[in-house]
Order: structure tokens, then C-alpha cells, then sequence
């Protein structure tokens, strides 16, 4: 059954906003003038949206310093997160909702009004906030801002996006499943296609051919969904004991947490900040994602033949992996260089690695200057979409392109190619991404240098389950709960 198409809302309003263009539209009240608003959570969240729209920030860095200068803690810190957070990840979804509740064109539309109705069409598609306080609360809002005039037409939106729940909006506006598998599936899932598309393709390339069954393609549809639902849910935050400085066991009682699955130096943290474990105020222990430890540890543990000292990390801001192998190298005799092409990044890296017997870099690592054939292990972090990493910036789904792709690949091999310059004959290089998109991971990989040869990266993360049939291997949130790193083992061999 089909559902009846929506009413369109705000016919005959007085509301008249367009999208701003320079300094032309309609007067703004200063903003001295403006009541004050009792709502602490939504005008947070209501700004980090404006923040994020309107200069590009990223939520994740925005919102914390939103919350601590307006002293916003405990529930209310927790509901702007939720909101501001949550309309981030769905906002592709809910501005198509909102498009087909209203009867101006989206582009038309003002920021602050777009703002507000992406907060209010959260709260009715994706929380338990009763209809009525959600319509009402952010018409409120809008009437105390900048933007008055647009109550009206912001209430009429709303009150027409309540009157269906996610589930039909969705039925409504997406293609049909049985015609369009990765359409629907991106409405579904707040995703833009092409990453849909994306993801299919690395889990299941073969779904794709003529001769799949039904079966394969539901499995995979499945699991596809499964990766997709994992981007919105928030990560718990990871501890690593970097080695030599603490035990594992130690900081597991120092921070309340517990020991992680797979990582041997990796912690789990249930809600406590890690800010307060003293053990990261003083640099025996940092906040990093087990799969960067897995992929990290992989390298400092992988056979090698002959000398051992000599480690290179030629991408390495903020320095997270850069600090674990410094640690290794630290208990080993060897030393790390880390190259970083960003000065203030390359200043992130010193900071994590000071102690450790790390020497970092600015510099471009496709032409660094440092010494040729001569590292025994070399990482390659390289800079790539994140599209593995997407539950931990809740805008970067929409702010990607498929066009980010090309370029990033041609930096992902040029920079290839320089490690394979670095490394001595016999050594060893880390290929790794946060991100399994086909083109930057296999695609890098299958084109590298001819003296670089493929091993099995697969026994150096022992017990992690679900691997596949090697010999790359590809971490993901909804298999491991680690994000979603990419990981070549390559030696060169001549
Ligand atoms: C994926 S991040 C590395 C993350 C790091 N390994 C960690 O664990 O914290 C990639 C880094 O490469 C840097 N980068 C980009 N282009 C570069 C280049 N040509 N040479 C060196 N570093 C580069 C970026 O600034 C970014 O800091």
C-alpha cells in the first residue's frame, strides 16, 4: 500500500526568508536584545548546528567548549549532545523530510531556519521527546532569535513532519527496496549513497555479479546494515598502556576500567573522563581506538630479519600510533622518525612522544629528506576519507565527497612510494587506512611499487576474530567494535 504524498506546509505564511546572500534580507535584531531563552540544551545544540553549517566546524571539537562556557552539565550536557550530535549524522535524511513538509525550495531557505528545523525534525524522527515539546520548544527558539519572522513557517514544518513517524517518512521518500537496494538503504540509515555504495562493495564484491543468490544478497544486505547502524552509535573510549611505561593490569586499576578483547595493551573506559586518569595526564597511557593499537602493535611485532632499529613513521600527526611505537622502540633499543606535514599537528606529535625516543619531522613524506633503504619498519598511516572512522564526527558523512576519493589516492601511492624508498631490502612497511573504501585500500595496495611483496598481516593480531581470508586485513566497528582500520603487511624484497 502506498501512503498518500505529504502536505506540503506554510502556505500563506508571513515568514518571506530567503538564503542569505551577502549583506541584503531582512533586518537582524541585535543580538543583545534577544530574550533570554530557559533552554540551555537546544540553544547549544541549535549553535553547534549553525557552527558546523556555516564555518565548517567539526562537531566534535565544537561542542565541548560550547557546553563548558555556558557551565552546561549533567542532563542538559547530555540532551545538547544527543540533539546536536544525532541531527549531524541524520542531516542528509532530515532535510529531505523537511523538503517534503514545506513549501519553499531547501536552498531557499535561511541557515538559522534550516538550523532549527533539522533540530526539531530530530527530535520528532529520532527521540521519545513527546511531539508537542519538541514543535514547541524550537519554535521558541527561533522566536527568540535572529530570525523571529520564521516561527510561523518553522511551526507549520513541524507540526506536518509529526504527523508520520521515521519508518513512514522513509517508506515515503526512499526508493523502493526491491528496486533500489542501496537507495533505499541510504534514506534508512542517513547516508549518502555513495557511501553506501562504498561499503557494499568492500563487504561483498562479489554480491554484485549475475550468479549471486538471493541468500548471498539478503546476507549482505544484512551485514551492510549492520555497518551502516554502527556509524551512529558513539564509540566507548579506548586506553592504551603504552609498553614499558605501565601494565595493562595497573591502568586497568588506575581508571576504573576494564581490559580490552583484543588489544594486550588496550583499556576500556565506562564513562569515566579520561582527562582524570593520571596515568594520561603524564603520558604512560593515551585515549586510542583498539584498531589503531592492533594495527600499530601488528607492525612493531611482525618477523623481521636482521637489524631492528630503525623505525619511520612518515604520516604521523597527532601521533597516536607514533606514541605506541615510540614505546616499543623505547624497550628495544631502536628509534622512531616521525614525519608530519602539518607544523601544528608535527607539534601534536612531540608532545605525545616527549621521553620516548622519537625525532619528529615537518615535512612532506613524499619528499622528506630522510635517508634512504635504510628503515627496517616503516608506517604508513596515510591521510584518507575516514569513512571507517564515521561514528566519531558526526558531520563527516555529508561533508565527504566521492570527488575526495582520486586525490587521496594519488597522495595514499605517492606516499607509498616513499616508504618503499625509505625501507631497507628485507624491511618491513605498515600500509594502514581508517577507511575500507576499495579505492584506498586494496586499490593503493594492488598498484604498489614492484620490490614491495604482500605477507599475511593476519597472525599478528592474534585472537582478533573474523579476519577473512587474508592476507590484508580490515577492522570494522560492527565486527570488532574497533574502527574501521585497513591494514597491508608489505617487505621489500629487492
Ligand atoms: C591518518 S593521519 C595519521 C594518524 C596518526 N598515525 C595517528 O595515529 O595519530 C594522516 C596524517 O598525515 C598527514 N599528512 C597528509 N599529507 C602528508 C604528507 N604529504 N606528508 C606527511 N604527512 C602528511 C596529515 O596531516 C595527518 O596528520
Amino acid at each position: 500500500m502506498t501512503s498518500p504524498p505529504p502536505r506540503r506546509a506554510g502556505a500563506g505564511r508571513p515568514y518571506r526568508g530567503g538564503a542569505r546572500k551577502g549583506p541584503a534580507g531582512p533586518p537582524r535584531r541585535p543580538p543583545t536584545l534577544r530574550p533570554p531563552i530557559d533552554d540551555p540544551a537546544r540553544q547549544a545544540a541549535l549553535d553547534l548546528l549553525a557552527a558546523v553549517r556555516s564555518r565548517g566546524a567539526y562537531a566534535n571539537l565544537a561542542l565541548p567548549p560550547i557546553l563548558r562556557d555556558r557551565r552546561i552539565g549533567g542532563r542538559d550536557a547530555a540532551l545538547a549532545t544527543e540533539l546536536a550530535y544525532g541531527s549531524c549524522r541524520a542531516l542528509g535524511q532530515l532535510d529531505a523530510v523537511i523538503t517534503a513538509c514545506g513549501d519553499r525550495p531547501f536552498a531557499e531557505l535561511d541557515g538559522e531556519v534550516i538550523d532549527a528545523l533539522r533540530l526539531g525534525a530530530y527530535q520528532l524522527l529520532h527521540t521519545r521527546i513527546p511531539p508537542h515539546a519538541a514543535v514547541s520548544s524550537t519554535v521558541e527558539l527561533v522566536r527568540a532569535g535572529d530570525r523571529a519572522g520564521a516561527a510561523g513557517y518553522v511551526n507549520a514544518v513541524l507540526r506536518r513532519i509529526a504527523e508520520a513517524d521515521l519508518d513512514t517518512w522513509v517508506q515515503r521518500l526512499a526508493p523502493p527496496a526491491e528496486q533500489d537496494r542501496l537507495g533505499h538503504l541510504a534514506m534508512a540509515t542517513a547516508h549518502p549513497r555513495w557511501i553506501v555504495s562504498a561499503l557494499a562493495d568492500r563487504l561483498a564484491p562479489d554480491t554484485a555479479t549475475p550468479t549471486a543468490s538471493n541468500t548471498d544478497t539478503d546476507t549482505a544486505t544484512d551485514e551492510l546494515e549492520k555497518a551502516l547502524r554502527a556509524d551512529d552509535v558513539p564509540p566507548t573510549v579506548h586506553l592504551v598502556a603504552r609498553p614499558g611505561l605501565i601494565g595493562r593490569d595497573e591502568l586497568v586499576t588506575a581508571s576504573g576500567g576494564t581490559p580490552a578483547q583484543y588489544s594486550p595493551y588496550g583499556v576500556y573506559l565506562h564513562g569515566t573522563d579520561p582527562g582524570r586518569v593520571s596515568a594520561v595526564a603524564d603520558g604512560r597511557a593515551a585515549v586510542q581506538d583498539e584498531g589503531s593499537q592492533l594495527v600499530a602493535t601488528a607492525l612493531a611485532t611482525a618477523t623481521l630479519d636482521g637489524p631492528d632499529e630503525r623505525w619511520l613513521d612518515l604520516a604521523a600527526g597527532p601521533g597516536g600510533k607514533a606514541g605506541l611505537l615510540g614505546a616499543f622502540a623505547a624497550g628495544r633499543g631502536a628509534h622512531l622518525d616521525a614525519v608530519e606535514i602539518g607544523p601544528h599537528r608535527a607539534d601534536l606529535v612531540r608532545r605525545t612522544t616527549a621521553g620516548l625516543p622519537v625525532t619528529v619531522h615537518t615535512a612532506d613524506g613524499r619528499a622528506s629528506g630522510l635517508d634512504e633503504d635504510a628503515y627496517d619498519r616503516v608506517l604508513l598511516d596515510a591521510p584518507c576519507t575516514g569513512l571507517g572512522a564515521l561514528r566519531r564526527r558526526p558531520e563527516s558523512r555529508w561533508r565527504r565527497t566521492p570527488s575526495d576519493v582520486p586525490e587521496l589516492v594519488e597522495l595514499q601511492q605517492e606516499l607509498l612510494a616513499a616508504a618503499a624508498r625509505h625501507v631497507r631490502v628485507g624491511g618491513l612497511i605498515a600500509y594502514v587506512t581508517c577507511s575500507p573504501h576499495l579505492a584506498e585500500t586494496l586499490g593503493v595496495v594492488g598498484r604498489r611499487p614492484d620490490q614491495l611483496e604482500l605477507c599475511d598481516a593476519r597472525p599478528f593480531l592474534p585472537g582478533v576474530p573474523a579476519l577473512g581470508d587474508g592476507p590484508t586485513v580490515q577492522l570494522w566497528p560492527h565486527r570488532q567494535g574497533t574502527d574501521g582500520m585497513f591494514l597491508a603487511l608489505l617487505r621489500r624484497t629487492g
